[in-house]
């Protein structure tokens, strides 16, 4: 089931410092969106992502992925629309991805698997005033899942890509400013599944409304490489572990509906 896969990661992955099972664990995250089982919410708005590359500050590589961090204490970079009834203040985007490119991403689509996914985390602004307090909450968070497939070189994605060998070692750190990350987003980004889900790594807790974008973009081979070459481990530790599969198992949907905003 599920859960013993759960179990088979965690006994197989550095990655898994936190707790092996959420605390009563229903809407965990990643899941297989079954496209014929999700429901048409035609009350569903279409989304309204309004980012401001100025609030762009670093890359660093914190041992699990690596996270392109962007200034929240002000709304200068928000979501609003969708499924969401608050402003989300986006604090970071990072990926997932395979050792191959014949897997990689944390949610799939009918059970299909993509070489990396794209998580865009924003956090509730409206109700909560910093992202460790919303990490907490039913609401807090709004994540926005890109499906990444390999195929002509992403130009957006090569400014980030370019700066990658300079976080290779866990725990390292370079300024990074002036990124749009909408130019990361599909151009239909008004066709989603959205469902109430949880963080895909520790601390696991239920508070994330997930937005899964339908059509994918597309990065070269090479490009996807480069992410490859980044190390899970820290410059001092004798082994070097590539950073590759990071990605967590699916979860049960235990009686959860997946929306459309499309039919
Ligand atoms: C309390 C601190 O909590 C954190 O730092 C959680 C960060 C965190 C943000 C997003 C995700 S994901 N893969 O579900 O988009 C996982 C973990
Ligand atoms: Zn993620």
């Amino acid at each position: 089931t599920a859960c013993s896969s759960k179990y088979v990661l965690s006994a197989l992955h550095p990655m898994w410092q936190g707790p092996l099972v959420a605390p009563g664990g229903n809407r965990q995250s990643p899941i297989d969106i079954r496209v014929r089982k999700s429901v048409f919410d035609p009350h569903l708005k279409p989304l309204t992502p309004d980012y401001d590359p100025r609030t762009c500050s670093q890359i660093w590589n914190n041992g699990y992925s690596f996270l392109v961090e962007y200034d929240d204490t002000t709304d200068k970079s928000t979501l609003k629309g969708g499924p969401l009834e608050d402003n989300f203040r986006l604090c970071q985007f990072h990926f997932h991805w395979g050792e191959s490119n014949a897997w990689g991403s944390e949610h799939t689509v009918d059970r299909r698997l993509f070489p990396a996914e794209l998580h865009m985390v924003h956090w509730n602004s409206d109700k909560y005033s910093r992202f460790e307090e919303a990490v907490m909450e039913e609401n807090g968070l709004a994540v926005i899942g890109v499906f990444l497939k390999i195929g002509k070189r992403h130009e957006g994605l090569q400014k980030l890509v370019d700066v990658l060998p300079a976080v290779r070692h866990k725990d390292s750190v370079v300024e990074f400013t002036r990124f749009d990350p909408a130019c990361l987003l599909p151009t239909n980004i008004d066709d989603y599944w959205t469902y109430a889900g949880s963080l895909t790594t520790p601390p696991l807790t239920e508070a994330v409304t997930w937005i899964i974008m339908k059509q994918h973009i597309e990065v070269s081979h090479e490009q996807l490489a480069v992410f490859r070459s980044l190390l899970f481990t820290s410059a001092e530790e004798e082994v070097q572990k590539s950073m590759v599969n990071n990605f967590r198992v699916q979860q049960s949907l235990q009686g959860r509906t997946v929306r459309s905003s499309f039919t």
